[in-house]
């Protein structure tokens, strides 16, 4: 469906960002591939500490990688003048943060807090645009209530429509269901799912989330810093009108050819230290590297395996 020859609307190569904390490297960032198509829905998963945002810090222009490029929007992130990153924020990219209160301005109504997103940006003020926008979030009877008055699943709705004010190409989230119970998490992700139907809008959801598989087709997984398996799900219909859920697991080449084993086939194996490949027509086969008592190394042999 989507293409690979356009450009993506993220591409990040060779993502590092290391932090220096009183003389202490913490690389937080360790070479980070990630590709992601235009008008494309993807959640970024991966356990605390694994470099979720640091990733969307930079992304949306916060912070700058260490090394690396990172091109969203068609911005190049590392490369933009101050003023260029302004614009960037302004008008190629929209947030969501976890923290409702980040979103969105307390003494502002919802349609007031839209409006003024797009003041900021020098758009001019469309009521109709408004409108639209609250009404495709499902908010649109909230229009004139303040943020105080308004539920943390209300309060994430209207924040993602101030996200939209200025039709950005991107959306990025970090954690938009993180303050919220399981059942409200779900309308916020079903928005976002029809705001990325209805608008094409590109859009990267971070979260701890595990119901957000339900939601979008390709979840990314980060460990350590880089990306390391993906999951992707497809529905197709059967001969019998019966519909079939498919998710499958890939892992992630990076560009000089390494990937990381799932931990459940490293552990059900008892994989350790090093193991024996080797390419057949079109896999390739991994098995348990030999060890002897005495600790020396086997022999390896290729004759032995077929
Ligand atoms: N400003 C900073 N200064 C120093 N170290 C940092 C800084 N920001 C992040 N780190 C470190 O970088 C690593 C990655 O952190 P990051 O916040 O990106 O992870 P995360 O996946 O978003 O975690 P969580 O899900 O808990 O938010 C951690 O070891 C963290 O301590």
């Amino acid at each position: 469906m989507m293409s690979m020859t356009t450009e993506p609307d993220i591409l990040c190569l060779d993502l590092v960002r290391i932090f220096a904390v009183q003389g202490i490297e913490v690389q937080a960032l360790q070479g980070l591939n990630l590709r992601v198509e235009k008008g494309e829905l993807v959640a970024l998963v991966g356990a605390s500490g694994s470099g979720k945002s640091t990733l969307l810090s930079i992304l949306s222009g916060l912070d700058a990688p260490t090394a690396g490029s990172a091109v969203v929007a068609g911005s190049d992130l590392p490369s933009m003048t101050p003023k260029q990153r302004v614009q960037y924020q302004r008008h190629s990219v929209g947030f969501v943060w976890q923290q409702t209160a980040r979103n969105l301005l307390p003494y502002l109504s919802a349609g007031e807090n839209i409006a003024l997103a797009m003041a900021v940006a020098g758009s001019s003020k469309r009521t109709e645009r408004i409108g639209e926008l609250l009404d495709l979030l499902g908010v649109s009877e909230l229009r004139d209530r303040r943020p105080e008055e308004l539920s943390g699943g209300q309060q994430q709705r209207v924040a993602i429509a101030v996200a939209l004010a200025n039709s950005p190409r991107v959306l990025l989230a970090d954690e938009p269901t993180g303050e919220l119970d399981e059942a409200t998490s779900a309308e916020v992700l079903e928005s976002m799912e029809r705001v990325n139907i209805e608008l094409g809008v590109t859009t990267l959801i971070v979260t701890h989330d595990p119901t957000v598989s339900d939601h979008v087709r390709r979840t990314v997984q980060i460990r350590d810093g880089r990306t390391s398996t993906e999951v992707l799900r497809s529905t197709h219909t059967d001969e019998h009108g019966e519909e079939h859920h498919l998710a499958e697991e890939f892992a992630v080449l990076d560009r000089v050819g390494r990937l990381q084993l799932p931990t459940e086939f490293v552990g059900s194996l008892d994989l350790r230290d090093r193991v024996r490949l080797a390419l057949e027509p079109d896999h390739i086969g991994v098995w348990p590297g030999e060890r002897r008592a005495s600790g020396t190394p086997a022999e390896t042999s290729t004759e032995e395996e077929s």
